[in-house]
């Protein structure tokens, strides 16, 4: 039977929620973090874990047919690959930071500086599209030390809290690019993987939208319903089921996490009451 070979994060940032979402997708395998080679249980899915840096090597080589890598490591490898899907998660922001006294009036400052960062390829190619001639120190890690030891002027790293760049006197100029996880796929998988990659994204689209989204039950008089309905559309349109008390029935619908509270203050100004809210497991629109 064709498998489909899966590489993912062994231990990092990535590690636990790539796990995390291939369970709610409802595939099930052993991970006792020892084991850098296992299998699914009920779909056919070989498991690879490795070093993040190293998996859009291993897809574009055909070690691996698809992996979970952040965006930002698959800009930097620069390989053949296909993004199969945006994940949500790991999300961060590859930045250019400058010492915190240091004045920078625009990204001209940078000509003739120094730059340490671990992506040397993506800070280049930014440079060159902006027409800045700056020299990149390439570093693996620590890199928000540079400036302080003198081995750099800015840095270019991964910030999301910003907390480290405080921690280390760095304050944030320059967003290069976004980041989040994301499953890539070599370009020519065969039919029968290619296939099994589209059922992976189609279980991974259903827990996405899942987490993105709240079943919301209430209850509101009757002449409101029509206005109500309108700031909840839901998939197609709300359930309405009449209640027992005359002149009353109760919602149902769903509503996007990211619009939720503005909702829920609607709902509240129509006159609706006893407001439920409940997570939703999994999503096929
Ligand atoms: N502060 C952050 N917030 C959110 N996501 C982040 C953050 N830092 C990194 N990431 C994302 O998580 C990915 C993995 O980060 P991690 O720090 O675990 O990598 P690593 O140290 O290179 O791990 P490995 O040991 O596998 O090489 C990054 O490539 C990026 O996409
Ligand atoms: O803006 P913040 O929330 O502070 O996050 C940014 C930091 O997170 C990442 O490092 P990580 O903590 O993963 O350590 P690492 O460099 O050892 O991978 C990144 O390289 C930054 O240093
Ligand atoms: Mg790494």
């Amino acid at each position: 039977m064709t498998k489909l070979k899966i590489a993912l994060q062994k231990s990092g940032r990535l590690s636990d929620k790539s796990a995390e979402l291939l369970r709610e997708a409802g595939i099930h395998f052993p991970n006792d973090g020892s084991k850098l080679r296992t299998e699914a249980s009920n779909f056919p899915l070989e498991i690879y874990l490795l070093r993040d840096d190293d998996i859009p090597q291993y897809v574009a080589d055909g070690v691996a047919d698809v992996g979970i890598v952040g965006l930002n490591v698959v800009a930097e490898k620069d390989k053949n690959l296909k993004v199969a899907e945006r994940l949500g998660f790991g999300k961060c922001r590859l930045s250019i930071a400058v010492p915190k006294n240091e004045p920078f009036s625009g990204i001209a400052d940078l000509n003739g500086k120094r730059i340490a960062t671990s992506y040397s390829r993506i800070v280049s190619r930014y440079l060159k599209e902006q027409g800045i001639s700056a020299e990149i120190h390439e570093i693996s890690g620590s890199v928000e030390i540079a400036p302080g030891i003198g081995l750099a002027d800015a840095i270019c790293d991964l910030v999301s809290t910003g907390s480290t760049l405080l921690t280390n006197g760095l304050r944030e100029v320059v967003t290069v690019m976004h980041s989040e996880a994301v499953l890539v796929a070599r370009p020519d998988l065969s039919r029968e993987k290619a296939e099994l990659l589209d059922k992976l994204v189609f279980r991974l689209q259903a827990v996405r939208k899942a987490r993105n989204h709240k079943y919301i039950l209430l209850n509101a008089p009757n002449e409101r319903i029509p206005e109500i309905a309108r700031v909840l559309p839901g998939m197609k349109s709300p359930t309405i089921l009449p209640l027992a008390t005359e002149g009353w029935s109760s919602l149902h619908s769903v509503v996007e996490e990211d619009t939720f509270w503005e909702v829920i203050e609607q709902l509240k100004a129509l006159g609706a009451q006893g407001i439920l809210v409940v997570p939703i497991e999994k999503m096929i629109v």
